[in-house]
């Protein structure tokens, strides 16, 4: 089984916010993205883009993949932050807004020709229609791409969809990206939630995320991390539940037999598989 990477929590921050970047070295998200966009004013860009290379650079984030948010590829600072963050060596450049497999062989040249380290990898927001339609070709369109973001606020502005609990209106669109993600081996993360406020909610999303197949979700305040850490690992049941299914069918495979039951269920090779995916979450996550 190839490494997993932990990315349960994918904490956004904004980068021109000093003392979010300073506070984020003590948080424990699995990974981070420093944003230079959404988050930052037009007036704050270049300052902002100048903070989260020195932090991605810096090496003070522990062992956690630090990410940067560049601005979209219609923007005037796009090619700026690129090249900056190509420089900086980052674990990620987030990409928001990809729209095609063109884009990202754009995106893929323009770090290679900014001297990007090998380990710099792109993950492409999807948030648009248009995006939603060419999921697959995008998550195809690269090796140096390794994750799928979900963009939920854009997708729902570009919509016309409303939120609601469920997120009924999305879930179209959130299979088709899942489906791109698995068809490619791709990871996949789930969208953030607006409402800082909301845990029910909250946790009730990162539920809803994790039955479908995200990988983890990203996430926009300190106080979602815990609930998303949680709720994305395995529990210590499940853990105890995948050894059992491993052990029962190591001993049916030493009698000669390729299927047998554990607690009624039946178990074949493919659950054995998932039970070590399951084991191997819990030994990436510290459990
Ligand atoms: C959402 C917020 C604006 C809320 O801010 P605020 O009300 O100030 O929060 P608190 O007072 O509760 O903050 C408590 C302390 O935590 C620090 N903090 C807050 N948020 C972060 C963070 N994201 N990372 C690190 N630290 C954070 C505060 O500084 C406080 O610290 P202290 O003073 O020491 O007590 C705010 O949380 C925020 O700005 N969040 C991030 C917003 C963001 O990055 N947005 C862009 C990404 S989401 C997006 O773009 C979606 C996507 O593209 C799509 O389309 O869906
Ligand atoms: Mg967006």
């Amino acid at each position: 089984m190839t490494e997993v990477k932990p990315r349960r929590s994918v904490l956004y921050m904004p980068g021109a916010n000093e003392r979010a970047l300073e506070k984020a070295k003590a948080l424990p998200a699995d990974a981070l993205i420093l944003d230079l966009e959404d988050a930052v004013a037009p007036d704050a860009k270049e300052a902002a883009r100048e903070r989260v290379c020195a932090a991605a650079s810096s090496g003070e984030y522990g062992k956690r993949e630090v990410t940067i948010r560049v601005n979209g590829l219609d923007t005037e600072w796009h090619d700026a932050d690129l090249r900056a963050a190509a420089q900086a060596g980052p674990a990620a450049v987030v990409v928001p807004k990809v729209n095609s497999a063109r884009e990202v062989h754009n995106i893929e040249r323009a770090l290679e020709l900014g001297g990007a380290p090998e380990h710099t990898k792109i993950w492409a927001m999807v948030e648009t229609p248009v995006a939603m339609l060419h999921a697959e070709e995008i998550a195809a369109a690269s090796d140096r791409l390794t994750v799928l973001v979900m963009g939920t606020n854009d997708l729902a502005k570009e919509l016309h969809a409303e939120f609601v609990p469920g997120r009924g209106p999305l879930l179209g669109a959130l299979s088709l990206c899942l489906l791109a993600a698995r068809a490619t081996g791709k990871v996949i993360l789930d969208g953030v939630y607006n409402d800082v406020k909301d845990t029910e909610g909250f946790e009730a999303e990162c539920r809803q995320g994790r039955e479908y197949g995200f990988d983890g979700k990203t996430l926009i305040h300190p106080g979602q991390i815990e609930p998303c850490n949680r709720i994305f690992a395995p529990s210590e049941a499940e853990v105890e539940q995948a050894r059992k299914i491993i052990a029962a069918f190591d001993e049916a495979k030493a009698e000669g037999r390729g299927v047998v039951t554990v607690d009624g269920r039946m178990i074949e090779n493919l659950h054995v598989d998932n039970a070590q995916r399951v084991l191997a979450l819990a030994e990436a996550f510290g459990a």
